[in-house]
């Protein structure tokens, strides 16, 4: 039986094109409409257009900036990456897709080209390690409702959500840190060094309806901290401040300025973790606006690069699909029921598990 494995990511626009930009806007705001309270299906998709004609003169200029996101392109490379490792195993019935969340390819597009190649089992891979409900969860909910809306089409369906604890994941990115220090020059425990890992952050209300991506968020920080030998590290999120609702804290932008402030270091190295590809969020928000407000508190920032071109990529995706595409029962490789997304077929690496002491 041929198998579909299809990688899932946020998606971002290539190129900063104004329609593309309001459209992609409103998908992200109407799929995060339940953080308010909204009347019907209609007044939500006005309120996400609402906020994203507002959003948008700001997003354009980030995407002026860079000149579109980098991120389609480097997961079409990872895509590669995975469907060539997996041919080099043996496992020529299998085919890798791509589709995302807010842009082109979207996920109900994918869910129509799966049909029409007869690919008899899906594998969701969601490409977070950290699992979150407006990401992993999100993007696979969406892609098995795209599938059952397919007339006449009804493959096996099975997904993989969180995968921070996968040991070569946590190498890969270890040893990426590692390399950028050693090239800068930087030694993390110097004690005018600071380090930071800066996560995308997430709006309250999903953690306190279940969620426990800032948990994973400390506790792969704490695991990249001993694989790296950190004395000391900081952590921050990245929000986003459209609604009027709360989000995880410390913000990233205040855990620099109040180490400047408090006169703590003279320069900061941050590490944005939760990224899996480089875009706005590390080549604007980081590389730009973090920046200038650490050299206003007098820091010097060096930013870590996202691993997206780790040649170890191929066989980390692969390692983790191999179960599924080989027929193994998923408890063989620690795979575990998920609880985030608590429907069969839903596998991950942590649920359940006591966090690192
Ligand atoms: C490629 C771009 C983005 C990635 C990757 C990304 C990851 C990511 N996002 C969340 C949680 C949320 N993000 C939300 C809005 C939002 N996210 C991006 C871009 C990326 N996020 C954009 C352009 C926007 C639009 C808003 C903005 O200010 O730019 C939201 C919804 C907020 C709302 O008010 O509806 C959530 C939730 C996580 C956890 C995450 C993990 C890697
Ligand atoms: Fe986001």
């Amino acid at each position: 039986m041929e198998t579909g494995i299809v990688l899932l990511n946020f998606g971002e626009p290539a190129t900063p094109d104004r329609e593309v930009v309001l459209e992609y806007l409103t998908r992200i705001f109407y799929d995060n409409a339940s953080l308010e309270d909204v009347e019907s299906d209609e007044a939500a998709w006005e309120r996400s257009r609402e906020l994203a004609k507002r959003r948008l003169p700001s997003l354009m200029e980030e995407y002026e900036e860079i000149g579109g996101s980098p991120l389609q392109e480097q997961a079409d490379a990872q895509a590669a990456a995975l469907e060539e490792e997996l041919a080099t195993r043996g496992h020529d019935d299998v085919t890798v897709y791509r589709a995302m969340q807010f842009m082109e390819p979207l996920i109900p597009d994918v869910a129509a080209e799966l049909a029409g190649d007869d690919i008899g089992r899906v594998l969701a891979v969601p490409i977070y390690p950290l699992c979150g409900p407006s990401t992993t969860v999100s993007s696979i909910d969406s892609l098995e409702s795209s599938i059952d809306d397919v007339d006449g089409y009804e493959p096996e369906f099975q997904s993989l959500t969180g995968w921070h604890r996968s040991p070569i994941y946590n190498r890969l990115r270890a040893d990426g840190i590692r390399e950028f220090l050693d090239e800068e020059g930087l030694d993390p425990n110097d004690p005018d060094t600071a380090f930071v890992f800066s996560a995308h952050g997430t709006p309250t209300k999903y953690l306190e309806e279940g969620s426990r991506y800032d948990q994973y968020v400390e506790e792969h920080a704490e695991a990249i901290g001993r694989l790296l030998g950190l004395d000391e590290y900081e952590i921050g999120y990245q929000n986003h401040s459209n609604r009027d609702i709360d989000w995880t804290e410390p913000e990233t932008e205040d855990v620099v300025e109040e180490l400047g402030r408090a006169d703590a270091a003279e320069r900061v190295i941050v590490e944005p973790m939760s990224f899996m590809h480089e875009q706005s969020e590390t080549l604007v928000e980081l590389d730009v606006d973090l920046r200038e407000d650490a050299e206003e508190v007098g820091l010097e920032l060096h930013r870590v690069p996202v691993p997206h071109d780790d040649p170890r990529f191929g066989e980390l995706l692969s390692d983790l699909a191999e179960p599924f595409v080989s027929g193994l029962e998923p408890s063989y490789y620690n795979l575990r029921q998920c609880q985030c997304r608590d429907e069969p077929g839903t596998y991950c690496l942590n649920a359940g598990l006591p966090p690192q002491q």
